[in-house]
């Protein structure tokens, strides 16, 4: 065992495991950091590094193996030379580079005894789980999210994989709802999220605010004609906002006047909805609302803001958010770095126990803040959890019904949304089960005359069946084609279901067989703008993983009487 380690708490059983294994880290982010000083310190000899990003400031106050002068540098790179300082035997491995590239295939991983993530984003994740199925190869799985964070073992043939449940995703609305006809709240706050990203934030043209010419609605009968305010062009709102240095009167008359002013000119959006009214500066500031200022019930924190104070509220806020431009926060809830410790120590502890075949006693671990209902911070499940045997990726035979207009959908939709945004394929090749018909290749430009076919048009039809392949995957699925027509303008392009179980009970709900009811947990399944969440922890713990289990729902309600927090002893026995 390398000099500078404390090898003499380990057995020599795990001594020789920790030698002889060859360990891979996807992320050298806040966990990953964490992870490579607990393996360099802990004697793992062969470590190998991948991470595309290079370091950021606001990395500084929490992955410590990156200092100042690091800055701009290659994280995988860093992450490496640093834990060299820690012991210099190590043989360590670093790539600057997307695990997704296709250079990391399945006999990449079959080289590691273990792989670990320490990612920020579910695709990642997703991939890796894939991978390391294809490879088999045992992969510790975790993550935080402010004070909370888990880590979960997974092993194919053992426990349930990444992807076995369903994970809720972030409703998601259509861009052109957000833009041009927002009709609830919920649709309002997604509209002031995109509005903060475009002038604050990090800047996404698919979160433009702006009025929505590429409306389907538009198209129903005749055009729009443009207005004298017509002038409001789908350019970049940073840029706009930066050229008009902030200025809180221009970017309220534009969000607010002419925006509105062009959205009334699409006249078709109007003929069964109530238009909105346009609201200039000069009006909303001086308008004195007197009976909505009013306190409510004497509470500080409920009022009724008139439209003159919320006009003078925006007008504060972005002159507040345009001198601290440079600081804010990708996140709310901010990384936690003893979280981010604590998690990291679990998931060197897991590894010590799979290096030692010991998988049955690496269940589910979740932390969490300590509250008054508990004063349990680390909690485990009682058992593994099993796999789905529907599970879409890791069941034997894998399959999804997927619910399409197959008179609408392209095969170049199809091929992104589907099976790249949504049933995270990288690379797929499918062809129409039967007919033999090609209908997407990996192979660069060899199915390009199909993209813009729609897949009623290569024979695709409710009943057809597509066979998928993912050559990078080494992952094969089914694909039962259903049609389904959209009724309402908010209802999803298509969704999927993998369980035919919870299939056949929509199906007996359908009236004359024609298209499936949606219901809110199936939109929340299939979405066509769900990639909000990577590179969000903010949603880590709650939303991308799997559902807690009973056991797991007990463990984190426990009565007060429960013990307190798990011994590390217990752990690491
Ligand atoms: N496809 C990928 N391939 C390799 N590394 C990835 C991939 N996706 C994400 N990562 C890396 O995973 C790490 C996750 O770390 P972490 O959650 O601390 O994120 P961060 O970007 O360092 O910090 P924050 O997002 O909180 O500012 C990041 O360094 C990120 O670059
Ligand atoms: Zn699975």
């Amino acid at each position: 065992m390398g000099k500078n380690t404390v090898p003499c708490v380990l057995n020599n059983d795990l001594k020789t495991q920790i030698m002889k294994a060859k360990i891979l880290v996807v992320g050298a982010g806040g966990i990953g950091c964490e992870i490579l000083k607990n393996l360099s310190l802990s004697g793992f000899q062969d470590i190998e590094i991948i991470d595309l990003d290079t370091i950021d400031v606001s990395n500084l106050n929490r992955q410590f193996l990156f200092r100042k002068e690091h800055v701009g540098k290659s994280k995988a790179v860093v992450a490496r030379e640093s834990i060299l300082t820690f012991n210099s035997t190590i043989n360590v491995k670093a790539y600057h580079d997307s695990i997704f590239n296709p250079e990391y295939g399945v006999n990449f991983f079959k080289q590691f005894s273990l792989i670990l993530n320490a990612l920020d984003n579910r695709a990642a994740r997703n991939h890796v789980n894939r991978m390391c199925l294809a490879a088999d190869i045992p992969l510790i799985e975790s993550g935080t999210a402010g004070y909370s964070g888990q880590v979960e073992l997974i092993k194919k043939g053992v426990t349930q994989c990444y992807e076995c449940q369903p994970k809720s995703q972030q409703r998601s609305f259509p861009g052109c709802t957000i833009r041009n006809t927002p009709s609830e709240p919920v649709h309002c706050i997604v509209w002031a999220k995109h509005l903060f990203n475009q002038l604050f934030g990090e800047e996404d043209p698919d979160q433009e605010v702006s009025p929505d010419t590429e409306d389907p609605e538009l198209k129903k009968d005749g055009t729009f004609t443009e207005t004298e305010s017509g002038n409001v062009k789908r350019t970049s709102t940073r840029q706009w906002a930066q050229e008009i240095k902030y200025d809180p009167e221009k970017l309220f008359n534009k969000f607010f006047q002419d925006d509105i002013k062009y959205l009334l000119s699409m006249e078709n959006l109007w003929k069964t909805r109530k238009p909105p009214v346009p609201i200039s500066w000069e009006k909303s500031i001086k308008q004195v609302d007197g009976s909505s200022d009013k306190e409510i019930a004497n509470s500080v924190d409920m009022q009724i803001w008139s439209l003159s104070k919320c006009s003078q509220v925006f007008a504060d806020t972005v002159s507040i958010l345009k001198e601290e431009l440079g600081t804010i926060a990708g996140n709310i809830i901010p990384a936690i770095a003893t979280a981010n410790a604590l998690i990291a120590g679990l998931v060197v502890l897991y590894a010590f126990r799979v290096l030692q075949d010991e998988f049955q006693k690496c269940p589910a671990i979740y932390l969490r803040q300590k509250s008054v209902y508990s004063r349990v911070i680390l909690a485990t499940d009682n058992d593994l959890q099993k796999a789905n045997p529907n599970c879409y990726v890791c069941s034997s035979k894998p399959l999804v019904n997927v619910f399409v207009n197959v008179n609408n959908m392209t095969v170049n939709e199809f091929e992104n949304e589907i099976l790249k945004n949504t049933l995270n394929m990288v690379a797929p090749d499918v062809i129409l089960d039967g007919k033999g018909v090609v209908v997407i290749s990996s192979e660069a430009g060899e199915t390009e005359v199909n993209n813009n076919k729609k897949l009623s048009e290569l024979g695709i039809i409710d009943g057809s069946i597509l066979k998928a392949d993912d050559f990078l995957q080494s992952y094969e699925l089914t694909i039962n084609i259903n049609h389904y027509e959209a009724k309402e303008k908010d209802d999803p392009l298509f969704k999927f279901i993998a369980n035919p179980a919870e299939l056949k009970a929509k199906q007996d709900g359908v009236e004359n067989g024609t298209a499936v009811k949606m219901d809110d947990d199936s939109k929340k399944e299939s979405s066509n703008e769900n990639e909000d969440d990577d590179d969000n922890d903010l949603v880590f713990v709650d939303n991308d993983f799997p559902q807690a289990s009973s056991s797991k729902r007990r463990k984190l309600n426990p009565s007060v009487e429960d013990d307190d927090l798990i011994l590390l002893e217990e752990l690491v026995d």
